[in-house]
């Protein structure tokens, strides 16, 4: 599914008018409609609304959900935030269609008292949606800030007021939303951690919009849903081989922290590699041969943390190095190495990261074609400290194109940068998935498909959508607290039968 920026969203409203076509009014109709059949049924029949409208557009939707939910027999009143410029003719329209129901509408000028919001009354967002041009002030900004600080559910239409659809609204005046009934297609700032307040749980609606406009538009950035991971998901051949699936390196644990290589390394398995040999410090030999017989144990000559090279790098098609090495200035030597011998793609994650962000000349050695794992402050110790995330997905797909090969940012939406400069959200994932080493299986995960062939983007999309997808399965017989990273190990393959044609 495409995300179209707002001026995208004006288009695709307008070649709608005109191709299907349809009156703008006759389409705020349908867009409103939406909007209060899910509101109906979501909220009882004792649930009365309060709609806040302001005069553009997002207002004309407001006014013709209030005139719909007092059609529906619920109670409804309207205040419409007065501003100096005249309304939209879609507004004036809906205001006039309003008033002749005989709605009960207070204007609200600079200055006046703010109505009362009964107890128990929803509040709908109809201010601003993606019109907006400047960040909130004056009397809209008191006006967002006092339903913020009611306890009442808030219901934003489109996107909560304040918010912009494409830039950053850090710091500024934007309505907190328990839900938000989008429009169509998902709006950027509607999918990115730094706006997770605000816009509670998001809600497409299908408006009805051109579906030629839709397939013909090009897009920066996508969702990572079912239907697209399917399409780069590679089914199995019947008589396939072991030895066509490939044979992973991976490098991971020290003293302490063998339970991540642990979970990558049995990961890796369950992802599908043919072979997986596993770098482990002489401690962790034990180990990994007692609780994961299936990986093959290549033993550094140091106790406690890797330090050197296997002899014999020719035999892997590819490397995953990071999961709890430590960042000891031995396993930063091994890694240089392991960069400048293995002539394949890598996952470099965690610890690799952090020596990554420590020597930057180390980035210079990293083959096309590798994926690069970091979370949101892995991330800023790679690239610099940044004041948004939209910063940030710039930041990752500057660096996909320069270094040839995909950079994550891991979050609730993880985000896939390809060095072909699209953008992609992922949509599977929960909370549960919070817990030191859930990114360890990610690791292990996306290790064994890079050695099974995938190139790094199909790669990404797939492993990252499958890794969420295990946490969502898993979670149906766990809850968020009690989830574990090895659940989602358990749960791979339940989700990996979900891409099977
Ligand atoms: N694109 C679509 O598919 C559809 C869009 N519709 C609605 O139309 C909305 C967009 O409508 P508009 O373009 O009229 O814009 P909005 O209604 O979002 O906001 C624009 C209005 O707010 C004023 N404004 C902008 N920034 C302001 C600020 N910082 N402080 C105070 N006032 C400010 C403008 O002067 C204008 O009056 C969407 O969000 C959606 O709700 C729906 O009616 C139907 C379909
Ligand atoms: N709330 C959430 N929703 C969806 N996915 C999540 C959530 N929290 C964590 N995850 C996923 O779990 C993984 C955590 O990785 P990371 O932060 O590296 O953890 P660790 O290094 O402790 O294993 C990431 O893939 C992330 O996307
Ligand atoms: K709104």
């Amino acid at each position: 599914m495409k995300i179209f920026s707002a001026e995208q969203m004006r288009a695709w409203d307008a070649y709608t008018i005109r191709h299907e076509p349809v009156l703008s009014i006759d389409l705020m109709e349908r867009a409103a409609g939406r909007c209060a059949d899910w509101l109906l049924a979501h909220f009882g029949q004792e649930t009365g609304f309060m709609v806040f409208c302001g005069m553009g557009n997002n207002g004309g939707d407001g006014l013709a959900i209030a005139r719909m939910l007092l059609a529906a027999g619920r109670r409804a009143g309207v205040v419409i935030l007065e501003s100096r410029r005249q309304g939209s003719p879609d507004f004036l329209e809906n205001l006039k269609r309003l008033q002749a129901a005989s709605g009960a509408i207070f204007l609200l000028a600079a200055g006046d008292a703010i109505p009362d919001v009964p107890a128990g009354a929803v509040v709908v967002d109809a201010l601003f949606g993606t019109g907006l041009n400047t960040p909130l002030s004056g009397h809209a900004a008191r006006l967002v800030e006092h339903l913020n600080g009611l306890p009442n559910t808030r219901v934003a239409i489109d996107l909560p007021s304040g918010l912009f659809a494409d830039r950053s609204a850090v710091g500024n005046p934007v309505l907190l939303a328990t839900h938000t009934l989008t429009f169509a297609a998902p709006k950027l700032g509607l999918l990115l951690q730094e706006n997770a307040p605000f816009t509670g749980e998001v809600h497409i609606l299908d408006i009805g919009l051109s579906p030629a406009f839709e397939s013909a538009t090009e897009t920066r950035f996508q969702l990572a849903t079912a239907t697209l991971v399917k399409s780069r998901f590679r089914p199995r051949n019947r008589f396939a081989h072991k030895g066509n699936f490939g044979h992973a390196y991976l490098a991971a644990g020290s003293l302490g922290k063998m339970g991540a290589a642990l979970m990558a390394a049995t990961a890796c398995l369950r992802g599908g590699a043919g072979l997986l040999s596993c770098h482990v410090p002489r401690c962790g030999v034990g180990i990994l041969q007692t609780a994961l017989p299936e990986a093959m144990a290549l033993p550094d000559p140091d106790e406690t943390r890797l330090t050197t090279l296997p002899g014999e790098t020719s035999r892997y098609n590819c490397a995953g190095i990071g999961p709890g090495i430590g960042t000891s200035t031995q396993t930063a030597a091994m890694l240089r190495s392991c960069l400048a011998k293995f002539q394949v793609p890598f996952v470099l994650d965690a610890d690799a990261l952090n020596l990554l962000a420590k020597d930057e000349s180390l980035m210079s050695l990293l083959p096309a074609g590798s994926i690069l794992t970091p979370h949101p402050k892995e991330f800023d110790r790679l690239f610099g400290a940044h004041d948004s995330d939209f910063d940030r997905i710039e930041t990752a797909l500057a660096a996909a194109e320069r270094l040839q090969s995909v950079v994550l940012l891991k979050g609730h939406h993880t985000f896939i940068a390809s060095p072909t400069g699209s953008g992609y959200f992922n949509t599977t994932g929960n909370a549960g998935m919070a817990k030191g080493g859930s990114g360890d299986v990610l690791t292990g995960l996306l290790t064994a498909l890079l050695a099974q062939g995938y190139g790094a983007e199909d790669a990404a999309l797939v492993g990252v959508w499958l890794h969420g997808k295990a946490g969502d399965l898993a979670v149906e017989r766990q809850s968020y607290e009690s989830l574990l990273p090895g659940d989602l190990v358990a749960r791979l393959g339940a989700a990996f039968r979900q891409l099977y044609p």
